[in-house]
């Protein structure tokens, strides 16, 4: 398939909810994506030779959705996978990052045992909105000693301005998206 075709392919499968979580939102659903296993394969597929290309030895998947997306990615690349969980869900030595959404702050971790230093690591998710939940995990990903790879992500919600938020914590890693809008 062409990567035109991949793209054409993709969009068809992310359904346009409005007003979810609250009014005025228009919820990106992924779920039809993930129920089309030409359509996930095929997303599996980009990720993994982004993967590749950046040279990456581990993947982080942010919670929730960018679990589902990265898992298969880490399964395809043969390399390992590292939850980023919002905060009170590990289980072990953690580190944590608050970060602001747009109303209000959050707080994700790591395991701190998870990343280490000569880890290069691909963040995987779903969506780029504000850029908050990303900018936080690459400071994680620094903070456990790790170099960043790059952020893919399934689609850029340019409005929301995530782009510029994330370029200065990027330090020139790359931030792929296979949609915009
Ligand atoms: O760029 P941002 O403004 O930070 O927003 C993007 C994040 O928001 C969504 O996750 P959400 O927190 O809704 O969690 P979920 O995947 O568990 O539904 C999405 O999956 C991204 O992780
Ligand atoms: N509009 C949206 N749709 C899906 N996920 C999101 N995360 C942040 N904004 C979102």
């Amino acid at each position: 398939m062409t990567t035109t075709a991949v793209r054409e392919l993709l969009l068809s499968r992310i359904r346009d909810v409005a007003d979810h979580p609250k009014p005025g939102v228009v919820f990106k659903d992924i779920t039809p994506l993930l129920a089309d296993p030409e359509a996930f394969a095929a997303l599996t597929g980009v990720f993994a030779e982004q993967c590749v290309r950046h040279g990456a030895t581990k993947i982080v998947g942010l919670e929730a959705r960018g679990f589902i997306l990265a898992a298969p990615v880490a399964v395809s690349a043969g390399i390992g996978f590292v939850p980023v969980r919002k905060a009170g869900k590990l289980p072990g030595a953690t580190l944590r990052q608050a970060y602001e959404l747009e109303y209000g702050t959050a707080e994700i971790e790591v395991h701190a045992e998870d990343l280490a230093a000569g880890d290069r690591v691909l963040v995987i998710d779903d969506v780029l909105a504000t850029g908050g939940t990303a900018e936080a995990s690459l400071d994680l990903i620094r903070r456990a000693g790790a170099e960043v790879a790059g952020v893919s992500v399934l689609m850029e919600l340019g409005f929301l301005g995530g782009r510029a938020r994330l370029e200065p914590a990027l330090r020139g890693a790359p931030l792929e998206a296979v949609i915009q809008l």
